[in-house]
């Protein structure tokens, strides 16, 4: 007998759990409340570039997809630090030449995770269909046509809310029930920008990176893309002197823009256009639970883990999501409830510790990548790991370049320093027993 699933939202989780779905014998339809990516103009001044890792590229290669998407994307090495004097520094992003990230644009991935799910498993998409009610015992879901205004009820087996940060599906798997939901802003927004290719075709900075402009009161990163060009999102605070609010004029858009990014202002000639066009984005982190109702409703992605995005890993958390269910929904394909609760058991743990890592990279982009002594920590962590490579892993390496769950590389990272910490004090007071004892040897001493 064929299983039913619906699915709320065909972004990034939705389109390749889609395909997941269908694969383990499910027929899907999925509802996306905002047009098709594939559509001419879709996704305008909101394209989000995303920088693909270890784990992301796992579950799209089990979907048979990996390399569609790296034909799609620029190779990141490292990034290139902008000091506000206009030079900038290369730091790598592995400790091992082929420890390398991938920028794809949202818009890409979307639409070519939407095409495989329909094209090769006979998904099918309803573009422009809000879902705004779920019965989560039937399970059944009432979704709305944006054109007509009509609503529609459609019965499932199982329903997935793939619906994003502003998740539907997750205030109404958890209504009435005693459900954990923690979320917080961040007091900075992002506004999408371009530095477009040189007139002759060329990129106008190195694309084999992502580029960053630290700093306290604005920060800056761009991503590279195949046609040369580069997306920049540029962070600030809402409010306060300078912000996001008091950039109301192209004169001050120009002078923010020349003081705390002097070198970019040149690579960018549609700045105050741009920065006028394009929406303010928000932030947010949100941690919840629980994540499903029974063996009927299971949230992926940012529905149950949306976090900030400075360490890049917000899509390739959900990407792991839909992999791992996939995998519990394998394991136990006579039972459903035992499957969700396993994805959840196996999932949440993690991806709490992503939200706190995800902060803490916010405040090292921000603060620190630009002083000397990270650039020294990091050599040291080179070392260190070029010396001893099974003992010694630095954190970013396996958040970004390893599928290691993120609790269990926190509590690895935080016992390497523990090491660290411990083998520096034992150097210090080796050093003073060996001047202490030089004293004491020294001619006419007693
Ligand atoms: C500036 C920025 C940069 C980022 N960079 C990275 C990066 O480098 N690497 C990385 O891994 N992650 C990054 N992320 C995070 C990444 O974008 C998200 O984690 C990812 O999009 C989550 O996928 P999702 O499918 O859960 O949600 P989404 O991709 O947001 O999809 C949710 C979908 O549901 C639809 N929807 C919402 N409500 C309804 C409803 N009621 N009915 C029907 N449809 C609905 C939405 O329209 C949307 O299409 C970044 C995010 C931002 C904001
Ligand atoms: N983790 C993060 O910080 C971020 C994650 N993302 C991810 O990308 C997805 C799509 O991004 P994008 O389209 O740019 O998102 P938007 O900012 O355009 O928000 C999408 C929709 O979510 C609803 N929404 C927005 N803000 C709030 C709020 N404060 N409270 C309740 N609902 C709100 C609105 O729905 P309606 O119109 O029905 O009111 C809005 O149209 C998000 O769903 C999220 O998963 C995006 C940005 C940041
Ligand atoms: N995707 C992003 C979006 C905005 C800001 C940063 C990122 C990053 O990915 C930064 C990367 N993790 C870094 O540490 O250099």
């Amino acid at each position: 007998m064929t299983r039913h699933a619906v699915i709320a939202g065909a972004g990034l989780a939705g389109s390749l759990a889609a395909g997941y779905l269908a694969r383990r014998g499910y027929s899907v339809r999925v509802f996306e409340r905002r047009g098709d990516p594939r559509a001419a103009g879709a996704g305008e001044g909101r394209s989000i570039n995303l920088g693909l890792s270890a784990r992301g590229m796992r579950a799209l290669a089990a979907a048979g997809l990996l390399d569609d998407v790296l034909a799609r994307s620029v190779p990141m090495r490292g990034r290139v630090v902008h000091h506000p004097d206009g030079t900038t520094a290369f730091q790598p992003y592995g400790v091992a030449a082929h420890q390398i990230l991938y920028s794809v644009l949202r818009r890409d991935l979307n639409a070519l995770l939407v095409d495989a799910a329909e094209t090769r498993h006979g998904v099918t998409f309803h573009f422009g269909h809000r879902l705004d009610r779920i019965d989560r015992d039937a399970p059944a879901v009432r979704v709305v046509d944006a054109a007509t205004g009509a609503a529609t009820e459609v019965a499932a087996d199982l329903v997935v809310g793939a619906d994003g940060a502003f998740s539907a599906v997750r205030e109404q798997l958890q209504h009435g029930r005693r459900a954990d939901l923690h979320r917080e802003f961040l007091d900075w927004g992002y506004k999408e920008l371009t530095i477009p290719a040189g007139a002759d075709g060329r990129p106008r900075v190195r694309l084999d990176a992502l580029h960053v402009w630290p700093g306290q009161a604005a920060m800056m990163v761009a991503h590279p893309n195949v046609d040369g060009s580069l997306t920049c999102t540029l962070f600030a605070p809402f409010e306060g002197e300078p912000s996001l609010a008091t950039l109301d004029t192209p004169a001050a858009v120009r002078g923010f823009v020349r003081r705390y990014f002097p070198d970019a202002e040149a690579l960018m000639p549609r700045l105050v256009e741009e920065f006028f066009d394009h929406p303010v984005g928000q932030l947010t982190t949100v941690r919840t639970a629980p994540w499903r109702h029974a063996g009927k409703v299971v949230l992926v992605g940012d529905a149950c883990h949306a976090v900030y995005p400075f360490y890049g890993q917000g899509m390739n958390s959900a990407f792991e999501d839909c992999l791992v269910l996939d995998e519990c929904l394998g394991a136990y394909p006579y039972d459903a409830s035992r499957a969700l609760a396993e994805y959840e058991r196996r999932r949440r743990p993690h991806t709490d510790v992503l939200a706190d890592l995800s902060v803490r990279n916010f405040v090292e982009l921000r603060d620190r990548v630009h002083r000397p002594a990270y650039a020294a920590k990091a050599a040291a962590d080179r070392m260190l790991n070029r010396l001893a490579p099974r003992a010694w892993t630095p954190l970013y390496t396996m958040v970004a370049h390893t599928t290691v769950p993120y609790a269990d590389a926190l509590a690895r990272a935080r016992r390497q320093d523990r090491i660290l910490r411990c083998s520096a004090a034992l150097a210090a007071a080796g050093a003073a027993i060996g001047s202490y004892a030089a004293l004491r040897r020294r001619p006419g001493r007693r």
